[in-house]
């Protein structure tokens, strides 16, 4: 975002990063795609040792990204640094200087637990002893271990991707870059995920780049997040930074039994303002007005026609509407 050169150095740095994605004719009648613009002028500083996410709704731009970021897909022009290394000139580097989790994994389906994590750990340098060693304590790690006899293939979805973590956690390296890691994984998986990404940061320095939808869990793990609209970074900060910038607005939700009550003044004055989903009515509103309103709809007439209602602090989702985003894609709960 900066284009300034930062005091403390930068693990990866991304300038104005182009790329499109050409247009297809369509053959025997499909319909032709349009050229896209996935990345529109990216620019993005991430410092060593911290996690930093990238948010935004499907579409975004985020793979496309990450891609470039690891050296996988070619930009149309701009640079890539990564821990000093030009990715764009010398893409083949990325492999000893990154471990990158994608969305889709299946290679590895053929083989067990264990093997894909040993096998890894030997594509990326260790020995056979050590691929083993090290493979045996992620796997313990990450609760793989009383599965880590079953091929890949035979696993279910979350299972199958807390292995493809493992994987990625073996031959360490400097920097991590997971796409949506936790996608499809129960709560304990993802405890245990979020906690050894962290133990890397933490204990051993890593820096972590984290591509996700969900906007809590965003807030729980990230240093500092980029929010990604349309090929673009289109605001970058804290959590904690980036909330306040959508300033003191709280958020009311309205869910209404069958329809909202319009004959009562008070509602139908709230209207104009609210984002109407199905029975679901959000306000973003300054907190007196967000308290007279709550009292409004809870004390008079409308009580009998409210099924529920919550008000809320500023989220990242907040500031991602204040952005001018779109809500489909991003996960609330
Ligand atoms: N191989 C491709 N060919 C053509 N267009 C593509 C290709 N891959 C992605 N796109 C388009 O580029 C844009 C950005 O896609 P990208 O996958 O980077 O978004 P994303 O933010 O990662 O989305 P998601 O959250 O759904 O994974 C989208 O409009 C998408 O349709």
């Amino acid at each position: 975002m900066d284009g300034v050169e930062m005091p403390e150095p930068a693990a990866v740095r991304v300038h104005d990063l182009v790329k499109t994605y050409p247009a297809r004719r369509g053959r025997r009648g499909a319909p032709a795609t349009p050229a896209v613009r996935a990345s529109d002028g990216v620019s993005l500083t991430v410092r060593h040792g911290e996690v930093f996410g990238l948010l935004g709704p499907n579409g975004a731009g985020k793979t496309t990204l990450v891609r470039q970021l690891t050296g996988l897909l070619r930009p149309d022009s701009g640079r890539v640094d990564v821990l000093g290394h030009d990715l764009v000139r010398h893409p083949r580097r990325a492999a000893r200087l990154l471990a990158y989790l994608g969305q889709e994994s299946t290679a590895l389906d053929e083989l067990t637990v264990a093997l894909a994590a040993e096998t890894t750990g030997r594509l990326r340098g260790l020995d056979a002893a050590a691929a083993r060693r090290e493979s045996g304590e992620v796997l313990e790690e990450l609760g793989l271990g009383a599965i880590a006899s079953r091929p890949l293939k035979r696993l279910s979805g979350g299972q199958r991707r807390l292995a493809c973590v493992a994987a990625a956690l073996v031959g360490e390296r400097p920097l991590l870059v997971l796409d949506e890691p936790t996608a499809g994984m129960d709560p304990v998986a993802r405890r245990a995920v979020w906690a050894a990404v962290d133990r890397r940061r933490a204990e051993r320095g890593a820096t972590v780049i984290l591509v996700t939808h969900n906007v809590i869990e965003a807030e729980l793990v990230l240093d500092r997040v980029a929010v990604m609209d349309r090929g673009r970074a289109v605001a970058c900060g804290t959590p904690a930074g980036l909330k306040a910038m959508v300033g003191e607005d709280v958020r009311l939700e309205l869910v209404w039994r069958d329809r909202p009550p319009l004959e009562v003044p008070e509602v139908a004055a709230l209207r104009p303002d609210a984002a109407e989903t199905g029975r679901r009515w959000t306000l973003r509103l300054p907190p007196e007005e967000a308290r007279a309103a709550v009292a409004a709809v809870t004390g008079g007439p409308a009580f009998a026609a409210l099924d529920d209602f919550t008000l809320a602090m500023p989220s990242l989702e907040d500031v991602y509407l204040a952005l001018g985003g779109h809500t489909e894609g991003l996960v609330k709960v």
